[in-house]
């Protein structure tokens, strides 16, 4: 194995082979027991019909029943946001129809985001690119989620993952801005070997992974932004070999994005130096 995979592997926590059960009932412990530290009265996160937050949204609801069960007050909101009517609405369906959470909300971010890009070319005279504008609606939605979290002292979930979080692929303080990571550890095909213990449909399971965040190309898959796909990823985090221009790939990724793993850099901070 190549040594910086091996570091990588070590930092994103991934394991070879799982027991999908086992790893279910942990995360769900891990909630149960971090809202109980942090006397928070449950969690909160926007559910968007893909892979990630239709497992991190069924976790939510699973450790909310045991709670509840055990005497505990507790509760978990289910947030829709949309910019505008988003293309595969019915996967967003789906996906609260599987979590069937305590409550659900709506908010459309396209006012927000709209009201913000006009006051930016209100204040610059230039306009935003698609790309730039994609990570305020990331940046948007944390904003909603943070909103919900502090009216009903809640913890808003981040879905980031191993096979997320070793590429950078995520909005800085956006959806990379969250209280808890219940998927930390998990690489891509692992999230849904537990969506398929936990019995999803299996068209939310099989589903291609979109960022989803352009106007000009709805649904447009991260595989095709990244140009590696997921199964590569997956292979090199559970420590296979995987052909070398692949590898450089995700490590160039990681090196460029390591920034987005800490806490902003300070003085005192030599992570950074070469
Ligand atoms: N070395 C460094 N040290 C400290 N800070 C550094 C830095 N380099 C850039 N920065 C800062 O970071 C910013 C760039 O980071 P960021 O704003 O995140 O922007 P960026 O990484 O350019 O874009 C986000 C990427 O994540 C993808 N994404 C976003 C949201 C969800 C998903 C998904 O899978 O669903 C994927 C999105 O498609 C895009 O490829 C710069 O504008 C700068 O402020
Ligand atoms: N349209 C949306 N509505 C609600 N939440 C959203 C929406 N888009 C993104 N999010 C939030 O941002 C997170 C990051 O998006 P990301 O695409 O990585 O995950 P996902 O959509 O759940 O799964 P996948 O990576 O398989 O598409 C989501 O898990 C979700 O919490
Ligand atoms: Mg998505």
């Amino acid at each position: 194995m190549r040594q910086l995979q091996a570091e990588i592997i070590a930092e994103m926590g991934v394991q070879p082979e799982i027991n999908a059960g086992e790893e279910i009932r942990r995360r769900v412990d891990f909630l149960k027991a971090y809202a109980a530290a942090s006397h928070t009265n449950g969690f909160v996160l926007g559910i968007s019909g893909g892979v990630d937050s239709t497992l991190a949204g069924k976790l939510a609801q699973l450790a909310v029943d045991e709670l509840k069960a055990e005497g505990t007050d507790a509760r978990f909101i289910a947030l829709r946001l949309p910019y505008k009517v988003q293309h595969d609405e019915e996967d967003a369906q789906a996906a609260l129809d599987f979590i069937a959470p305590s409550e659900s909300l709506v908010y459309n971010v396209q006012p927000a985001v709209d009201g913000f890009e006009d006051e930016y070319v209100k204040m610059t005279g230039e306009s935003i690119t698609d790309f730039n504008k994609g990570n305020i609606k990331a940046r948007v939605r944390m904003t909603a989620q943070y909103a919900v979290a502090g009216q009903h002292n809640l913890l808003v979930i981040g879905t980031d993952h191993g096979a997320e979080s070793v590429t950078g692929f995520f909005t800085k303080f956006g959806d990379g801005g969250a209280d808890i990571l219940p998927l930390f550890g998990l690489d891509k095909r692992q999230n849904r070997q537990l969506l398929a213990e936990l019995g999803a449909p299996a068209g939310l399971i099989s589903k291609a992974p979109t960022a989803d965040l352009l106007d000009d190309a709805p649904g447009q898959t991260d595989e095709t932004e990244l140009g590696i796909g997921y199964d590569t990823i997956d292979d090199y985090l559970e420590g296979r070999d995987v052909p070398v221009d692949a590898a450089e790939k995700i490590e160039r990724r990681f090196l460029m994005t390591r920034h987005k793993r800490t806490v902003p850099v300070s003085v005192l901070d030599t992570w950074w130096k070469p």
